[in-house]
């Protein structure tokens, strides 16, 4: 019997990388665009313009750079509750100037109870949970 049940909802998913961790943002995006591609994607300034110069097919919408405001951006949207999952690939090991900003970032996401991945390993988690929900006739990762 044919499957009459609406589309899954397009979820919104927040992408965030420091700087020298841009470059696993970029695999993993790649890894998982099929699953991706049909949801709407949020990134911070730098991370969206080095997600959109691998994958210029998606549609991404790029805030402020972070330390310029965008985690911040990225934070009220979480409390608009706009973001279903965000995907912050942290850099655990460099200072950064607007660490108050991205402290309040990952405070919203668990107050807000939105998924985080801080990694690659629990970005996978995430993104095998939204593979789940397709559109029906999409494709599944390559
Ligand atoms: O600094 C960031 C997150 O704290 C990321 O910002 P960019 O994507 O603009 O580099």
């Amino acid at each position: 019997m044919a499957d009459t049940s609406p589309p899954p909802p397009r979820l919104t998913v927040g992408l965030i990388a420091h700087d020298s961790k841009k470059p696993a943002m970029v695999a993993w995006v790649g890894r998982w665009h099929a699953v991706l591609a049909p949801h709407q994607l949020v990134a911070t300034g730098t991370t969206g313009g080095a997600l959109l110069e691998a994958h210029p097919d998606l549609a991404i919408r790029r805030l402020r750079s972070g330390p310029l405001g965008g985690d911040q951006q990225m934070g009220a949207l979480i409390a608009e509750e706009t973001i279903d999952a965000l995907v912050f690939f942290i850099d655990p090991l460099t200072a950064m100037p607007h660490d108050v900003d991205v402290k309040a970032l990952i405070r919203l996401a668990a107050l807000y109870d939105v998924p985080v991945a801080c990694n690659p390993a629990t970005a996978d988690c995430i993104a095998a949970s939204l593979a789940g929900r397709l559109p029906r006739g999409a494709s599944r990762v390559g």
